[in-house]
């Protein structure tokens, strides 16, 4: 670093607090101004208020924890006094008693949602045993990593005991389970499963974390919540009315209070932070972000011990940077041996975003061993409520790649700034376990351009899904008591597409007849019927944990001989994994040296190797075959271990080895191929056929390391999240072994047929340049992207793609693009 300058509010370290009523306070302690310039940043002022309370001022009368107290470690129970919300328990606890609805807001770190759930659990107000305290999160990194510590800090050994997750693919549940952390797309499976119709029974109080990112799934939840209050309070004694507390760290927490009128819900606000954060803004408009945070990676190199964390952009751009790290790690430690002196301390490299799974949080977790610096490079995935123990510092790109509306069925993923909020979140990150440092990217008044908070994604997204989702719930989407309602347009657009589908039936004017005029969004919907009936066909989309498209695609496709179900089935949980593909993009492999150039000709070599001449989807699902024949290879030579022939080390080193050669993702297969089990599972017990009963029947895979687990998140991971499977997780079942690579070159078309079925609206036509395309009723063009087997410069582009997605950059590409023939979109 050039310099550095403490600013006015700056380094106070201890915590302030208490509860009190939302005032002025928070937006000022918030926006705290440099006071001193330093050559490359300037200071914005802690987050921290200058005041403080010691931790003895914290007097209660609460009962005291029914959990095994010898098992806790006295450290943890001391920390968790230091925290300033434990100063407020008494209040909070009241507060939830007296009322319903109640909104807490809270600075990031205070200890708002590892302490609140154990406070409310403390004074009994969990409800009978059969209840439980249940907590949604944005994000699954966050649910797990929320109940390990609050197990921890409440002395339960085991995962799923008084404490529990519940996440795709992963139910750490139990009967004896009394505080869940759970994603928001879970609880709306949950929701949609229709057991406790409506009411939410099995839940005493319903925590909606994070409520100011807004994320579609949270504002159906809102809806969802209040009506099941609702209908709580009129199944009489039988249950206890429903409560929720609504967490919140954004000022308008006002906006969520009114929603729950006419009870309007009372706002609690949580003051401080236990360690104070400094802020650092660059004082010069960066032209090369990812530049200047490794050269401030080196500056921090001289700083004292902590880790780092970096936010970045997405996958492709933490890769890069990855190597680019090791790479400076190499030189700095030849810098040092050639100036005899102590090299600096070793990054410890450590990437986190949506297409890792567990084995790359458990590394984020793990402790960095001595001498060395841990940096940690996350996309939005750690923006929001997780505590990396250790994280000192904070570099904040002040970009994220979000989504944006493309239009109905069109996902769009831009990069686009940060909203205050957001940047304060990422901030929020250090100062967890000591004081912090922020650096921001960007100049100061770059950041107070930034909007406040993000516009809820309910009206910019897809809702196509959204509406399927709330209509089989037997709601009026029309109707629902939205917090803030989506477009008329937007909404109409979609129950369009999914009466193009076969999922609805035309409105009948008798269900027209009885549905009220909606007044002002807020009404009284629970007497009403939709105006929309679900078809057969619908009511099966809806069961299947997909999007419509694809769930029209699996059900279109089972009703086409046996090929065709199993190629669809398999190409289905490709699609709907996190990164959608099981092949690492040549392009995310920087080509800025001779060594990554060369591998990046390799990727290309290897892509073209695995191509199939009609484009991307049937390259991806041959990938998969070809490394499931792989698997089967590796299988035989692990049965020869066991008869002492061969070796397993050399069996798993066989099947490593074919990934790292033909650029096939071995963590995004394994997800795949637990999607893939799960789907399997949930079509059988919906009639659907899908695979010839032999499937899958000889191929258990048993003893899979660490590397096996891939199921994690980010931004994309909230629309996947609804899908879970039985406790326990899946099993790791592969293909049946007559399914690898068997099918000839000619028999995709029905799969093609079968893909398009459901999403007609993403074909498009290549123009009169020859390189660009454009759908039918957009006039939005844009181009393949390089990533695709169908981008080359030597051959001719088809006349008609279709395409998954559209990712904006520098200009719109189309991602995922298949060849298809125009006769096959009557
Ligand atoms: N896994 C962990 N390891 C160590 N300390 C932790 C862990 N999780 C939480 N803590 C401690 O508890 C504090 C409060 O965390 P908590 O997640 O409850 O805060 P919060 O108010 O919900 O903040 P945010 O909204 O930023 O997530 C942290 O600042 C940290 O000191």
């Amino acid at each position: 670093m050039s310099s550095m300058s403490n600013g006015s509010g700056g380094s106070n370290g201890a915590a302030s607090g208490g509860i009190g009523s939302v005032n002025g306070g928070l937006k000022r302690r918030l926006s705290n101004s440099p006071t001193k310039l330093s050559k490359r940043f300037v200071n914005a002022g802690a987050l921290a208020p200058s005041s403080s309370l010691s931790p003895s001022s914290s007097s209660s009368s609460l009962p005291s924890s029914p959990t095994k107290k010898t098992l806790v470690d006295p450290r943890i129970t001391e920390s968790r006094k230091k925290l300033p919300i434990w100063a407020g328990r008494e209040g909070i606890v009241d507060a939830v008693r007296e009322n319903d609805t109640v909104v807490v807001l809270g600075e990031t770190g205070s200890g708002k949602t590892t302490q609140i759930p154990q406070f409310l659990y403390e004074a009994g107000l969990g409800g009978p045993s059969s209840q439980m305290i249940g907590i949604t999160q944005p994000r699954r990194v966050a649910a797990t990593s929320l109940a390990k510590r609050v197990a921890v800090e409440m002395g339960v050994k085991e995962l799923g005991a008084e404490v529990g997750y519940s996440i795709r693919f992963d139910d750490r549940t139990s009967n004896k389970t009394r505080i869940k952390f759970m994603t928001d797309g879970w609880l709306l499976r949950e929701m949609l499963s229709g057991k406790d119709d409506g009411a939410m029974t099995r839940y005493s109080i319903l925590i909606l974390d994070e409520a100011h990112e807004r994320s579609v799934h949270t504002d159906v939840l809102l809806g969802l919540a209040k009506r099941a209050q609702r209908l709580r309070r009129k199944m009489g004694e039988k249950y206890s009315p429903l409560k929720i507390v609504v967490m919140s760290a954004t000022i308008d927490a006002e906006a969520f209070s009114q929603y729950f009128a006419p009870l309007a819900a009372p706002i609690l606000y949580v003051k401080g932070r236990q360690f104070p954060i400094t802020l650092y803004h660059s004082t010069e408009a960066l032209q090369d972000w990812v530049e200047a945070a490794k050269k401030l990676l080196v500056q921090i190199g001289d700083l004292p011990p902590g880790d780092v964390l970096v936010f970045m952009t997405g996958a492709e751009e933490i890769e890069s940077f990855a190597r680019q790290l090791h790479e400076l790690n190499q030189a700095l430690k030849l810098h040092a041996q050639g100036a005899n002196s102590r090299p600096p301390p070793e990054f410890i490299i450590c990437p986190l975003y949506a297409a890792l799974g567990p084995g790359a949080v458990a590394k984020v977790y793990a402790a960095t061993p001595p001498g060395c610096r841990k940096v940690v490079l996350a996309t939005n995935i750690a923006e929001t409520s997780i505590t990396i123990p250790g994280i000192g510092y904070v570099i904040d790109c002040g970009l994220a790649k979000q989504r944006s509306g493309g239009g109905v069925s069109v996902d769009m993923l831009e990069v686009k700034p940060i909203s205050k909020s957001a940047a304060r979140q990422r901030a929020g990150r250090a100062g967890r376990d000591g004081s912090g440092s922020c650096y921001r990217l960007y100049r100061e008044d770059v950041f107070d351009s930034l909007e406040d908070t993000s516009p809820p994604e309910i009206l910019r997204a897809d809702l196509t899904s959204t509406m399927l989702d709330v209509l089989a719930m037997g709601l009026d989407p029309l109707s629902f008591d939205w917090m803030d309602r989506p477009d008329d347009e937007a909404m109409k657009e979609s129950l369009v597409l999914l009466l193009e589908l076969g999922a609805l039936q035309h409105p009948t004017s008798q269900a027209n007849g009885k549905v009220r005029p909606e007044e002002n969004g807020h009404a009284e919907e629970e007497d009403m019927v939709p105006r929309f009936e679900l078809t057969p066909l619908g009511r099966r989309m809806a069961a299947l944990p997909l999007t419509p498209p694809l769930s029209r695609t699996l059900i279109a496709a089972s009703e086409l001989g046996l090929d065709t179900p199993r190629q669809a089935l398999a190409l289905v949980s490709i699609l709907s994994s996190e990164r959608r593909s099981i092949l690492i993009d040549p392009p995310m492999l920087a080509a800025d040296d001779e060594a990554s150039s060369k591998r990046r000709e390799e990727a290309d070599r290897a892509r073209h190797r695995m191509a199939h001449k009609s484009g991307d989807h049937i390259t991806q699902l041959k990938a998969l075959y070809a490394f499931e024949e792989q698997e089967r290879a590796s299988k035989r030579l692990l049965e020869a271990a066991a008869n002492g022939a061969g070796s397993a080390k050399a069996a798993s080193a066989m099947l490593k080895d074919w990934c790292e050669t033909n650029f096939v993702s071995l963590k995004a297969v394994r997800e795949v191929q637990k999607i893939r089990e799960q789907l399997r599972t949930i079509c059988k017990r919906l009639g659907m056929a899908v695979e010839a009963d032999k499937d899958g029947d000889d191929a258990e895979m048993k003893g899979k390391g660490e590397e096996d687990d891939a199921s994690s998140s980010d931004d994309e991971e909230k629309q996947n999240d609804g899908l879970y499977v039985t406790k326990g997780g899946a099993s790791h079942r592969t293909a049946a072994h007559n399914h690898g690579g068997a099918d000839s070159d000619d028999s995709y078309e029905s799969l093609l047929r079968a893909l398009i079925a459901g999403r007609k609206t993403n074909a498009a036509f290549r123009q009169p340049d020859g390189h660009t395309y454009t759908r039918a009723f957009s006039k939005d063009t844009f181009k393949i992207h390089p990533s695709s087997t169908l981008f080359s410069a030597r051959r001719t582009p088809p006349n008609v793609i279709f395409f998954d997605e559209l990712t904006f950059t520098t200009q719109i590409f189309a991602r995922g693009v298949s060849a298809i023939e125009p006769s096959w979109l009557q």
